[in-house]
């Protein structure tokens, strides 16, 4: 099949980009470059040995997202293009909501036009909000506490209004849990712009000498250890999850949902043992306040996954770390090297 994959030279996107051309899709990328580099697709191709078509273009220009549509023939897409940093979307909604939601109706709207009604959405474990008893299932109400969690369960609903309403369409709602780590190659990975927000890249650019010490945001949570725990997933483990969904998708009609996790929570404090036994030394910390809105501990109940698409995570938090930093330490300064 042709794929096209909206955010394909991100994190997610490019490792997914991978899965697709190794499982023989023939794949075309979406992407503004607003937190990503064309670098990324450069070295998919170096690792397939086939390259994506590559379109630099904002899903919020519906005629520039007409044009490639009209330009191939897409069977089917997965759509990682987004903001995604909840602090920021805290401070800038209407950028947010302007960005994931203009985007997404402009993406489905021309595909509509076009008879391309297969479509796979990156949504997140964020949409269950504070409300739900853990672990998350994927029939529990949602409700997310922040813009960018809002953005996710609006383009849900939206997605779901559509699948109702014109039963011709085939949609898969992924929610993810915490993506970390980077292909075993050490080629593609993360790459952060600015002070990173979440916890693995922090820890890898401590440990490359990038950053100081880790802040643990809160030591007094009632956990084991006094920190947070969440569900990690490597990042080849959740673009294998994409495959496998748009699988199931393609010969069935509806609205589909699950959670992709591991079904496990790990502690703040056991994935910096992990990071340290990967990088082989230890890394400075200090336990710090809380971080405002965070929750002290969830993760997914992943036997929807498994019963229905056969995925299940394959990957430790110990062999995130060492993917994460074999990504970090050959390439200190990310894409930007
Ligand atoms: N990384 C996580 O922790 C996590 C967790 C849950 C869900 N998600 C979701 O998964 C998706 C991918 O996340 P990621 O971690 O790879 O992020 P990323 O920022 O690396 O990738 C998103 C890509 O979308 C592009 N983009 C953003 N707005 C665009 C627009 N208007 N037009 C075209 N391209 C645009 C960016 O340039 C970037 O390459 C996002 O939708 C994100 O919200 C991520
Ligand atoms: O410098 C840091 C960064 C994080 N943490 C802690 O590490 C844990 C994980 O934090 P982080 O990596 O930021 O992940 P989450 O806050 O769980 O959120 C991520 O995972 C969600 C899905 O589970 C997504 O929806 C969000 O977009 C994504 O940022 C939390 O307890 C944080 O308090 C620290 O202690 N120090």
């Amino acid at each position: 099949m042709k794929i096209l994959v909206t955010g394909g030279t991100g994190y997610i996107g490019s490792h997914t980009v991978l899965s697709l051309q190794e499982a023989g899709h023939d794949v075309v990328v979406i992407d503004n470059l607003v937190n990503s580099s064309e670098e990324s697709l450069r070295r998919v191709a170096e690792l397939s040995g086939r390259a994506a078509e590559f379109h630099h273009v904002d899903l919020v220009d519906e005629a520039a997202v007409e044009r490639v549509f009209a330009a191939s023939p897409i069977d089917a897409v997965i759509h990682f293009a987004g903001l995604k940093a909840v602090g920021e979307s805290v401070r800038e909604p209407l950028r947010y909501y302007h960005n994931n939601l203009v985007g997404t109706l402009n993406l489905i709207r021309v595909m509509d036009r076009h008879d391309v009604r297969s479509i796979v959405f990156s949504s997140s474990a964020t949409v269950y909000g504070e409300h739900n008893p853990i672990p998350y299932v994927e029939k529990m109400e949602i409700g997310a506490n922040n813009p960018y969690g809002r953005t996710k369960e609006q383009i849900e609903d939206i997605l779901s209004d559509l699948g109702a309403a014109d039963t011709r369409w085939h949609i898969a709602l992924l929610r993810y849990f915490n993506p970390v780590g980077a292909h075993p190659s050490g080629r593609i990975g993360e790459d952060p712009q600015g002070i990173p927000n979440n916890l693995v890249p922090f820890i890898a650019q401590v440990a490359v000498g990038r950053r100081e010490k880790l802040m643990v945001f809160g030591g007094d949570y009632d956990t084991p250890d006094g920190t947070c725990l969440r569900d990690y997933i490597h990042v080849v483990d959740l673009a294998e999850g994409h495959v496998a969904a748009l699988n199931y998708v393609a010969d069935r009609t509806g609205v589909f949902r699950w959670n992709l996790g591991s079904g496990k929570g790990s502690s703040v404090l056991e994935v910096l043992r992990s990071f340290e036994k990967a990088v082989g030394q230890p890394i400075p910390y200090e336990i710090t306040g809380r971080r405002a809105g965070d929750l002290p501990a969830f993760w997914a109940d992943a036997t929807s996954a498994l019963a229905d698409l056969s995925w299940s995570t394959t990957k430790t938090v110990d062999q995130m770390c060492e993917d994460h930093w074999r990504w970090q330490k050959n390439n200190p300064q990310g894409y930007g090297n």
